[in-house]
């Protein structure tokens, strides 16, 4: 009787921890079809909202449209972040935007315990971290005593996350564990152009370098204006904000982060950075599509005379300006460190569109889809100039004309490069 028993208790015991575990098995089942089909309907939301420009080039290698796959990113060679696959299990979840989400474990590691800062900016530090698959990306850790909350954040990221275009410092992925919040984006291993402007480090840039980056900038910014829905206002476009890659490609940082200008620590209800905003905001605390363009008209002074706007380069433009005519007489500004290697035609227009940019009426200034043009049939003409020398005897003065500086990149990126130029071939007749 007694052996019935046990036996029953043991057959019991054994029925049971069989049901306990097919629960979980089942369990299991239903929480990895559920997970698979959330990725599914994000990627395929992501796919059908992301504004993505295929006209040109302009099109985002990285998490472009085509490369947005329906399986997770873990087992996907569709991933939105191809070089992610495989990496550490926890750090590759998909938010809805279709933004990575990583772990704080995996980002310690990748960046040193959060030793290897590569820039301090007024969100806080940035990180450059060294992924398990030997890739790079920068991770901005954005500061604790931020009032923002956990909704804004996410709200934000999935702002971001729609925004792509091969001239903006795109967003790949985030964290927010531990109270921390953290957005990972592109790495851009030549840094920032006002360090490439001011700091005795790095070697001058070119004229034609300097015209090539205005147009980066002003394909970035044209992106975020009118290719973006809904249209995004940079706010603080400045040197600093314009970072380089392997083959000093420009491209726009810092765009969409919501945040007020600091003085003295307290916040101004002004946003922006003293020396690029728009008078017109300062004054009616509008910000519009016309103050990034004051802003950018800022920068291209800034390009052209190699002098910082925070220490008086516009006085320096504005005293200028009244020996000039519209599209002559601007040399007096340029920067000496080019040492006299331009083409005074090129200056001349650069600076004749930098002065209407920050014409004090928003109205009279150009939109950026007119710069772009204005920039970009330069470009070609000077293209069409150099193979017109290629193919004739060169005349004594085009030997003043600035070769471009010797393009390092990759043959596929050389083909987008031409691509990009012949693509604005129908439109160029603009003159601002
Ligand atoms: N994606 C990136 N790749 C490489 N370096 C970066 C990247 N993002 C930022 N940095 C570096 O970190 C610095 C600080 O960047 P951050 O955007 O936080 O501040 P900032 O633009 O310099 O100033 P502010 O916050 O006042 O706008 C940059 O100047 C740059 O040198």
């Amino acid at each position: 009787m007694k052996g019935e028993s046990s036996g029953l208790i043991i057959g019991i015991s054994i029925g049971v921890v069989i049901g306990v575990l097919l629960a979980i098995f089942a369990l299991i089942c239903l929480r990895y079809h559920r997970k698979r089909s959330q990725i599914e309907n994000s990627s395929s939301r992501r796919a059908a909202t992301i504004p993505i420009r295929t006209n040109g080039g302009d099109a985002c290698t990285i998490l472009s449209d085509s490369s947005v796959g329906t399986e997770s990113p873990k087992t996907s060679g569709l991933s939105p972040f191809p070089w992610w696959i495989g990496g550490p299990k926890k750090a590759n979840v998909v938010s809805a935007s279709g933004i990575l989400e990583f772990s704080y474990k995996d980002l310690q590691k990748a960046t040193c315990n959060f030793t290897n800062v590569i820039g301090q900016g007024a969100f806080g530090p940035v990180y450059k971290a060294q992924m398990l698959t030997g890739e790079t990306v920068a991770v901005k850790v954005l500061a604790t005593d931020s009032n923002q909350g956990e909704k804004e954040f996410q709200t934000e990221v999935m702002l971001l996350g729609r925004l792509h275009h091969r001239n903006l410092v795109n967003l790949v992925g985030y964290c927010a564990e531990k109270g921390q919040h953290m957005l990972i984006y592109v790495y851009m291993s030549k840094g920032s152009l006002a360090s490439h402007l001011y700091s005795e480090k790095h070697e001058q840039m070119s004229w034609g370098l300097r015209v090539q980056i205005a147009l980066d900038v002003a394909r970035g910014l044209e992106y975020l204006h009118d290719g973006a829905v809904p249209p995004v206002i940079h706010r603080d476009i400045k040197s600093s904000n314009i970072l380089l890659d392997q083959s000093m490609r420009a491209r726009v940082a810092d765009f969409g982060l919501s945040r007020e200008e600091m003085v003295n620590g307290h916040p101004s209800n002004l946003r922006g950075t003293f020396g690029y905003l728009d008078p017109e905001y300062i004054s009616t605390r509008a910000f519009t599509k016309k103050s990034d363009v004051y802003s950018f008209g800022v920068l291209l002074f800034e390009l052209v005379a190699g002098r910082n706007p925070q220490q008086g380069l516009m006085e320096y433009v504005e005293l200028a300006a009244m020996d000039t005519e519209e599209k002559v007489g601007w040399e007096e500004i340029v920067d000496s460190r080019l040492g006299g290697k331009f083409d005074v035609q090129e200056l001349n227009e650069v600076a004749a569109l930098a002065y209407k940019c920050v014409n004090r009426a928003p109205r009279k200034r150009p939109s950026m889809r007119d710069i772009v043009q204005v920039l970009s049939r330069m470009i070609k003409l000077r293209h069409e100039r150099k193979y017109r020398r290629h193919s004739l005897p060169a005349t004594p003065d085009e030997f003043s004309i600035e070769m471009d500086p010797p393009d390092h990149r990759s043959p596929m990126s050389q083909h987008q490069r031409v691509e990009s130029v012949d693509s604005t071939a129908d439109n160029t007749s603009f003159e601002v």
